[in-house]
């Protein structure tokens, strides 16, 4: 990779490593900003509005949550949830026999080996990452889950995927109506259509994962506060590395904690605050925006920061369950440079951010994957 590519990655690196310096990253959320979060009912819109909704949430808040969206019902995200839930119930060294994890293929069964740049320590979780590759996954599916769990789960990527698509179209669809609006359509970049760079099981290209996560109960109330006050998250600050993420929560008590930054857009990322992310409304799916979507439209959409702050009280007895779906461009895709850089593959891109979040583990096989990238 070159050196300014490496540059290009270091600068949204940058971003979160700032929040370990500024304490921001530990700052408790503001009171009452649990329904901060933009909601964008599919049900009774004009598909204009729907754009123009969509766009004003994707650039101002880069956080919103569909509510009949199409592709992915209630029913398809309470069985993908069954399945997580069914491989995390498993002991840890067959997850980790049957599964095992690869940096590099951002694939597998991880327990606690992600360090975020943010915090510089393990996040509180387990994940399970699926990249849609045969040849990332064909050593991974669970053999002793039947073959149901790996069918079910190709379908609800297959679903995600096509959710994601129309999400970031429609969103390409609004910027350039404004940009025109705008009297801006000379200095129109050449058209590209983004969503259509997105595939699912082509070798060599296909970069979209399925993260499940389980974030585990802790043994006490008491352990919780500890960990927290040394500095854990369940899941450290940071931004996403993709174009579009699904995340889809469950709404039992427990389940929740995520924030994510207040107004970054009127006061940065440093001085932003934190507002609560509502986990409780049953087949809502969490959208946010990620850097590789920010980067393409040089700016115009926010690739907002989030975490998953440490459970208060009786929630620290339970776990949490989510589950992310990545829509990343393919590896060939050519992600648009701000002025001035070089562009860069989509392939870099992420290998790169993997190495910024890989590279400190102290796990022998996870830092021979990181450091080849
Ligand atoms: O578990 C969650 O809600 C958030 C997970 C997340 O932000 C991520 O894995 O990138
Ligand atoms: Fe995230």
């Amino acid at each position: 990779m070159s050196a300014q590519n490496s540059r290009i990655i270091d600068q949204d690196v940058d971003t979160e490593s700032k929040l370990l310096t500024s304490g921001l990253g530990l700052k408790r959320a503001l009171n009452d900003s649990a329904r901060s979060v933009p909601v964008i009912d599919f049900s009774n819109l004009d598909s204009d509005v729907l754009d123009a909704k969509l766009y004003d949430a994707a650039s101002n808040v880069g956080f919103f949550a569909l509510v009949n969206a199409p592709f992915v019902n209630k029913d398809d995200i309470d069985r993908q949830f069954e399945f997580s839930e069914k491989f995390f119930a498993r002991a840890k060294a067959v997850k980790e026999q049957e599964s095992p994890y690869d940096a590099k293929l951002n694939s597998g069964y991880e327990y606690k080996l992600q360090v975020r740049p943010s915090t510089q320590l393990k996040d509180e979780k387990e994940s399970f990452q699926v990249t849609a590759k045969e040849s990332s996954m064909e050593t991974r599916w669970p053999k002793d889950m039947g073959p149901d769990f790996e069918a079910n789960t190709r379908e609800f990527m297959g679903k995600s995927l096509e959710l994601a698509k129309m999400v970031i179209a429609r969103l390409q669809r609004e910027r350039r109506r404004r940009r025109r609006a705008q009297g801006g359509e000379e200095e129109e970049e050449e058209e590209e259509d983004i969503a259509s760079k997105h595939s699912l099981w082509v070798e060599n290209e296909s970069q979209c994962t399925l993260r499940m996560i389980h974030y585990p109960p802790f043994d006490s109330v008491e352990e919780a506060e500890d960990q927290a006050k040394m500095g854990y998250m369940r899941a450290g600050a940071h931004t996403d590395w993709c174009n579009v993420t699904l995340l889809y929560q469950r709404t039992e008590f427990g389940n929740g904690g995520l924030e994510c930054a207040a107004n970054p857009r009127r006061d940065g990322f440093e001085n932003t605050e934190w507002a609560q992310i509502d986990h409780t409304n049953p087949g809502a799916i969490t959208v946010n925006i990620g850097d590789m979507l920010s980067r393409w439209t040089n700016g115009d959409l926010l690739s907002n920061l989030h975490r998953v702050r440490m459970p208060e009280g009786e929630e620290a007895l339970k776990s949490r369950h989510s589950m992310a779906f990545f829509a990343q461009a393919d590896e060939s895709a050519v992600i648009r440079a701000y002025p001035g850089q070089e562009s860069l593959t989509a392939k870099e891109y992420i290998l790169g951010r993997i190495r910024s979040n890989y590279g400190g583990t102290t796990d022998k096989a996870v830092m021979a994957a990181a450091a080849a990238v």
